[in-house]
């Protein structure tokens, strides 16, 4: 497999047994099998998944070249057949063809919803889910002292609610976990269900000779499913479309009126949006929005307890900058570079989405002295890249510092940090994140001390992961909170 001199020959790759390839060889960490495999092979991977081609690209250098030189013919999507239910992946933005619908869809996104303007006009949307979040854990933790316990929260569902409950404000103007709202809390109830069933590894998709079968009931399940996320996704739109024909005008326009009023740019593209399209970009959006940013800040803030020096020094720079008698804002985030050298440590050693979205090859292209065939699947390992040791000087540790005196950015320019992606498919909810989790990070630590709980110690604490859609934290984090600010 490694030898040849010509451009016809694939990237260097462990021999795979018939018919199932290197499939069984991954284990369920596979970001971290192929990191391992870059020491013998390479940071350009050839595996064969079943029947499916793989390219995982696992170095800066190689994923400069991918998506500065040939980001077009990879900027498809490789589709799970789960995803296929309902034809999902056909009215979405993240699972869609390189195409005039993906194109005419992201514009808007970009342009009407995830845009800094749209952003800033939506600050006291963030607020609130910011304050609520806040509340929920102090409700949790008098709680816990109601039952005798230490005071003690689990962050990892409440930070989820708080993201949840912001891309439905955004979206649908709609605080979804609302306590009175039965639908919001159904519609959150199924998506979580979707959202496990989008993680779990289905071997259809690696011998599609075995789709029609579904073997492990995976697709039959989502539609299942997605048949009642659908369901309510679709009550919404219908009551903002019976609004709209009564002549009912909101003050702020939310993504939901964008789509709805869509009506074509003349050019190619759809000339509006079908019900059945909105209510699947509404799914989506909860999907790549919720659990992304959450868990992101999950990690963010377990570094911090795991480095208590790093979490006195965001404290004190908060403290410097904002004092302690009002909350910390967005419009400080300017003024706290160490928080944001926190974001981008966090991003680099936990990136929520480790291989990205998968790419699909559009065409057979000549890629690094390579020939990759026409609908091969290509995984770029961010995760690895993150700890590339090449690129990184003691890349296993977390040292905010590193970025102090550096101007290395997350937005796809900067091939050793990508947590986000890079070229045409790079993240399009970035502006969001990237200031909730400043928002999230900063009012954590500003608004309490913590401490760890049961005995466990900075040193002690578990940094297993666990790859579901995201990479989660294998056991969710646990803290006691200590009031700091009034
Ligand atoms: C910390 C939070 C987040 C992380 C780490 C993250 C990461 C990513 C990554 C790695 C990709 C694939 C990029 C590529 O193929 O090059 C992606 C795509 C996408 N993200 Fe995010 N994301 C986050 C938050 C969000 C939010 C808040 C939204 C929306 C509300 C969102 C919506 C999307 C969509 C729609 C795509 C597909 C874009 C396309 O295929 O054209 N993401 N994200």
């Amino acid at each position: 497999k490694t030898g040849g001199g010509s451009a016809t020959k694939r990237p260097p790759g462990p021999t795979g047994w018939p018919l199932v390839g290197n499939m069984f060889d991954l284990g369920d960490m596979p970001h971290q099998t192929m990191y391992k495999l870059k020491t013998k092979y390479g940071p350009l991977l050839w595996l064969q998944l079943g029947s499916v081609n793989t390219m995982v690209v696992q170095s800066p250098k190689v994923a400069a070249e991918l998506f500065k030189n040939h980001d077009i013919p990879f900027a498809d999507r490789k589709v799970p057949d789960a995803l296929t239910a309902f034809h999902f992946n056909e009215s979405a933005l993240g699972m869609n063809t390189f195409g005039s619908y993906w194109r005419v869809l992201r514009r808007i996104c970009s342009m009407e919803f995830l845009v800094n303007k749209r952003m800033n006009e939506t600050e006291d949307i963030r607020r609130k889910c910011t304050d609520n979040m806040v509340r929920w854990i102090e409700e949790e933790a008098a709680a816990s002292r109601a039952n005798g316990g230490p005071g003690e929260v689990q962050l990892n569902r409440l930070l989820f609610l708080m993201a949840f409950n912001l891309v439905g404000n955004l979206m649908l103007s709609r605080d979804l976990l609302d306590s009175k709202s039965m639908e919001g809390k159904e519609f959150f109830d199924c998506m979580n269900k979707i959202l496990e069933l989008a993680g779990t590894p289905n071997v259809a998709d690696f011998l599609p000779f075995l789709k029609w079968l579904d073997p492990m009931k995976i697709k039959r399940t989502m539609v299942r499913d997605m048949t009642k996320t659908m369901k309510i996704a679709s009550k919404f739109v219908k009551e903002r479309i019976e609004e709209k024909q009564a002549g009912k005008q909101r003050a702020k326009k939310d993504f939901l009126d964008v789509l709805l009023e869509y009506e074509g740019d003349g050019k190619d593209g759809p000339d509006k949006f079908t019900v059945h399209d909105v209510n699947v970009v509404i799914m989506e959006m909860f999907f790549a929005g919720s659990e992304t940013t959450s868990i992101s800040i999950e990690w963010g803030f377990t570094e911090l307890l795991r480095n208590p020096s790093c979490m006195k020094k965001v404290q004190e720079e908060i403290d410097r900058v904002v004092g302690l008698n009002r909350k910390v804002e967005e419009s400080d985030m300017d003024q706290l570079p160490y928080l944001q050298a926190v974001v981008k440590e966090t991003l680099r050693l936990h990136p929520a989405l480790p291989l990205l979205l998968p790419r699909n090859t559009m065409e057979d292209t000549k890629f690094m002295g390579h020939l990759i065939p026409k609908g091969t699947q290509v995984f770029v390992n961010a995760w690895a890249i993150g700890r590339d040791p090449e690129a990184w000087e003691d890349p296993l540790s977390f040292k905010p510092d590193r970025f102090l005196d550096s101007n290395i950015e997350y937005k796809g320019q900067h091939f050793e940090l990508i947590p986000f992606g890079s070229g045409r498919r790079i993240c399009i909810g970035f502006p969001l994140a990237h200031r909730v989790l400043h928002l999230e990070l900063a009012t954590l630590a500003q608004t309490f001390d913590w401490e760890l709980s049961g005995g466990v110690t900075p040193e002690t604490m578990d940094m297993q992961e666990r790859l579901g859609l995201t990479l989660r934290k294998k056991v969710p984090v646990r803290a006691i909170p200590k009031r700091r600010i009034p």
